[in-house]
Protein backbone atom coordinates (compact mmCIF):
# COMPACT_ATOMS: atom_id res chain seq x y z
CA UNK A 1 0.00 0.00 0.00
CA UNK A 2 1.51 3.29 -0.87
CA UNK A 3 4.26 1.70 -2.49
CA UNK A 4 3.44 3.72 -5.84
CA UNK A 5 1.87 1.45 -7.63
CA UNK A 6 -0.58 3.95 -9.05
CA UNK A 7 1.48 6.41 -9.83
CA UNK A 8 4.29 4.14 -11.61
CA UNK A 9 1.86 2.06 -13.33
CA UNK A 10 0.83 5.40 -14.69
CA UNK A 11 4.28 6.15 -15.88
CA UNK A 12 4.85 2.93 -17.52
CA UNK A 13 1.54 2.69 -19.32
CA UNK A 14 2.90 6.02 -20.73
CA UNK A 15 6.06 5.26 -21.98
CA UNK A 16 4.70 1.99 -23.27
CA UNK A 17 1.77 3.47 -25.19
CA UNK A 18 -0.73 1.22 -22.82
CA UNK A 19 -4.30 1.79 -21.59
CA UNK A 20 -3.69 2.15 -18.09
CA UNK A 21 -6.33 1.23 -15.10
CA UNK A 22 -6.79 1.56 -11.72
CA UNK A 23 -8.58 -0.91 -10.02
CA UNK A 24 -9.92 1.59 -7.22
CA UNK A 25 -10.15 4.05 -9.22
CA UNK A 26 -12.97 2.24 -11.66
CA UNK A 27 -14.18 1.08 -7.94
CA UNK A 28 -14.65 4.90 -6.97
CA UNK A 29 -16.20 6.05 -10.02
CA UNK A 30 -18.62 3.29 -9.54
CA UNK A 31 -19.72 4.22 -6.17
CA UNK A 32 -19.08 7.51 -7.20
CA UNK A 33 -17.11 8.13 -3.85
CA UNK A 34 -13.34 8.07 -2.65
CA UNK A 35 -12.55 4.51 -1.00
CA UNK A 36 -12.11 5.97 2.33
CA UNK A 37 -16.18 6.97 2.14
CA UNK A 38 -16.91 3.72 0.44
CA UNK A 39 -15.55 1.72 3.47
CA UNK A 40 -17.26 3.90 5.80
CA UNK A 41 -20.36 3.61 4.49
CA UNK A 42 -20.62 0.26 2.61
CA UNK A 43 -18.25 -1.42 4.03
CA UNK A 44 -14.86 -3.10 3.00
CA UNK A 45 -17.13 -6.63 2.02
CA UNK A 46 -18.70 -4.58 -1.09
CA UNK A 47 -15.29 -3.24 -1.62
CA UNK A 48 -13.75 -6.22 -1.59
CA UNK A 49 -16.27 -8.12 -3.54
CA UNK A 50 -15.97 -5.28 -6.55
CA UNK A 51 -12.42 -5.03 -6.05
CA UNK A 52 -12.43 -9.29 -7.27
CA UNK A 53 -15.07 -8.95 -10.00
CA UNK A 54 -12.91 -5.75 -11.58
CA UNK A 55 -9.54 -7.16 -11.57
CA UNK A 56 -10.54 -10.47 -13.11
CA UNK A 57 -12.58 -8.69 -15.68
CA UNK A 58 -9.46 -6.44 -16.46
CA UNK A 59 -7.08 -9.22 -16.27
CA UNK A 60 -8.67 -10.82 -19.19
CA UNK A 61 -8.00 -7.57 -21.27
CA UNK A 62 -5.29 -7.66 -23.51
CA UNK A 63 -2.55 -4.54 -23.79
CA UNK A 64 -3.09 -2.75 -20.54
CA UNK A 65 -1.25 -1.84 -17.54
CA UNK A 66 -3.19 -2.43 -14.27
CA UNK A 67 -2.78 -1.14 -11.10
CA UNK A 68 -3.76 -2.77 -8.27
CA UNK A 69 -4.75 -2.28 -4.79
CA UNK A 70 -2.65 -2.51 -1.95
CA UNK A 71 -4.67 -5.37 -0.51
CA UNK A 72 -5.95 -6.90 -3.72
CA UNK A 73 -3.56 -9.84 -3.23
CA UNK A 74 -4.93 -10.91 0.26
CA UNK A 75 -7.73 -12.33 -2.21
CA UNK A 76 -6.94 -16.09 -3.58
CA UNK A 77 -8.84 -16.06 -6.84
CA UNK A 78 -7.05 -12.13 -7.35
CA UNK A 79 -3.79 -13.93 -7.05
CA UNK A 80 -4.42 -16.35 -8.97
CA UNK A 81 -5.76 -14.72 -11.93
CA UNK A 82 -3.10 -12.22 -12.20
CA UNK A 83 -0.47 -15.13 -11.99
CA UNK A 84 -2.00 -16.75 -14.61
CA UNK A 85 -3.18 -14.02 -16.90
CA UNK A 86 -0.83 -11.13 -16.29
CA UNK A 87 2.84 -10.48 -15.85
CA UNK A 88 2.60 -9.06 -11.89
CA UNK A 89 5.44 -6.63 -10.79
CA UNK A 90 6.49 -6.40 -6.75
CA UNK A 91 6.78 -2.95 -5.95
CA UNK A 92 9.36 -3.46 -3.12
CA UNK A 93 10.06 -0.99 -0.06
CA UNK A 94 11.41 -1.26 3.24
CA UNK A 95 9.98 -1.16 7.00
CA UNK A 96 12.14 2.06 7.12
CA UNK A 97 11.27 3.60 4.07
CA UNK A 98 7.60 3.13 4.07
CA UNK A 99 7.11 4.26 7.66
CA UNK A 100 8.44 7.66 6.19
CA UNK A 101 5.60 7.14 3.95
CA UNK A 102 2.57 6.60 5.59
CA UNK A 103 1.99 10.14 6.78
CA UNK A 104 1.49 11.01 3.17
CA UNK A 105 -0.94 8.08 2.69
CA UNK A 106 -3.14 7.34 5.76
CA UNK A 107 -5.62 10.10 5.39
CA UNK A 108 -7.16 8.03 1.96
CA UNK A 109 -6.30 4.02 3.45
CA UNK A 110 -8.88 3.13 5.34
CA UNK A 111 -7.13 0.34 6.58
CA UNK A 112 -4.62 2.18 8.36
CA UNK A 113 -6.53 4.26 10.12
CA UNK A 114 -6.88 3.69 14.03
CA UNK A 115 -3.73 1.74 14.47
CA UNK A 116 -1.14 1.87 16.12
CA UNK A 117 2.39 1.98 14.29
CA UNK A 118 3.03 -1.35 16.00
CA UNK A 119 -0.50 -2.87 14.38
CA UNK A 120 0.86 -0.88 11.13
CA UNK A 121 3.96 -2.84 11.28
CA UNK A 122 2.30 -6.08 12.19
CA UNK A 123 0.42 -5.57 9.13
CA UNK A 124 3.37 -4.74 6.94
CA UNK A 125 5.28 -7.99 7.34
CA UNK A 126 2.61 -10.34 7.17
CA UNK A 127 1.47 -8.87 3.78
CA UNK A 128 5.32 -9.45 2.95
CA UNK A 129 4.38 -13.33 2.71
CA UNK A 130 1.37 -12.52 0.31
CA UNK A 131 3.46 -10.49 -2.18
CA UNK A 132 5.89 -13.16 -2.23
CA UNK A 133 3.44 -14.52 -5.44
CA UNK A 134 4.83 -12.35 -8.01
CA UNK A 135 7.02 -12.61 -11.23
CA UNK A 136 9.27 -9.61 -10.94
CA UNK A 137 10.54 -7.80 -7.91
CA UNK A 138 11.08 -4.40 -8.08
CA UNK A 139 13.39 -2.82 -5.35
CA UNK A 140 12.11 1.28 -4.76
CA UNK A 141 14.21 1.90 -1.84
CA UNK A 142 15.54 5.34 -2.45
CA UNK A 143 14.65 4.90 -6.19
CA UNK A 144 12.73 8.12 -8.06
CA UNK A 145 9.75 7.26 -9.66
CA UNK A 146 10.72 7.76 -13.24
CA UNK A 147 13.69 4.81 -12.35
CA UNK A 148 10.88 2.56 -11.11
CA UNK A 149 9.27 2.95 -14.40
CA UNK A 150 12.20 2.66 -16.55
CA UNK A 151 12.97 -0.35 -14.67
CA UNK A 152 10.02 -1.93 -15.30
CA UNK A 153 9.88 -0.99 -18.86
CA UNK A 154 13.20 -2.59 -19.99
CA UNK A 155 12.76 -5.23 -18.20
CA UNK A 156 9.44 -6.06 -20.00
CA UNK A 157 11.03 -4.87 -23.40
CA UNK A 158 13.80 -7.21 -22.86
CA UNK A 159 11.47 -10.00 -22.21
CA UNK A 160 9.47 -9.34 -25.26
CA UNK A 161 12.44 -9.12 -27.28
CA UNK A 162 14.21 -12.71 -25.89
CA UNK A 163 10.36 -14.41 -26.68
CA UNK A 164 9.98 -12.93 -30.47
N1 LIG B 1 9.63 6.01 -5.64
C1 LIG B 1 8.96 6.93 -4.94
N2 LIG B 1 9.62 7.89 -4.29
C2 LIG B 1 8.95 8.83 -3.57
N3 LIG B 1 7.61 8.90 -3.45
C3 LIG B 1 6.90 7.96 -4.09
C4 LIG B 1 7.52 6.93 -4.86
N4 LIG B 1 6.55 6.15 -5.37
C5 LIG B 1 5.39 6.67 -4.92
N5 LIG B 1 5.58 7.74 -4.17
C6 LIG B 1 4.55 8.57 -3.50
O1 LIG B 1 3.86 7.73 -2.58
C7 LIG B 1 2.48 8.04 -2.53
C8 LIG B 1 1.67 6.79 -2.77
O2 LIG B 1 1.82 6.38 -4.12
P1 LIG B 1 0.70 5.59 -4.92
O3 LIG B 1 -0.64 6.15 -4.65
O4 LIG B 1 1.14 5.50 -6.33
O5 LIG B 1 0.81 4.17 -4.20
P2 LIG B 1 -0.02 2.84 -4.46
O6 LIG B 1 0.94 1.72 -4.40
O7 LIG B 1 -0.82 2.96 -5.69
O8 LIG B 1 -0.98 2.79 -3.20
P3 LIG B 1 -2.28 1.85 -2.99
O9 LIG B 1 -1.77 0.48 -2.70
O10 LIG B 1 -2.94 2.39 -1.80
O11 LIG B 1 -3.07 1.92 -4.22
C9 LIG B 1 2.26 9.13 -3.60
O12 LIG B 1 2.21 10.38 -2.95
C10 LIG B 1 3.48 9.02 -4.50
O13 LIG B 1 3.82 10.25 -5.10
O1 LIG C 1 -3.97 -1.95 1.27
C1 LIG C 1 -5.22 -1.97 1.26
O2 LIG C 1 -5.86 -2.84 1.85
C2 LIG C 1 -5.88 -0.94 0.46
C3 LIG C 1 -5.15 -0.16 -0.39
C4 LIG C 1 -5.75 0.83 -1.30
O3 LIG C 1 -5.13 0.73 -2.57
C5 LIG C 1 -7.25 0.62 -1.44
O4 LIG C 1 -7.54 -0.49 -2.27
C6 LIG C 1 -7.89 0.45 -0.10
O5 LIG C 1 -7.62 1.59 0.66
C7 LIG C 1 -7.35 -0.81 0.60
MG1 LIG D 1 -2.89 2.83 -5.99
Amino acid sequence: MGVGKTTIGKLVAKKLYRDFVDIDEEIEKEFNMPVTKIFEEIGEQAFRQREKEIVIEQCRQKLRIISVGGGAFLQEEIRKECLSSCIVFFLDLSWESWKERISMIIDSRPVLQGKSIEEIEELFYKRQEVYSAHHSKVQTDHQEIEEVADYIVNSLKLAWELNE
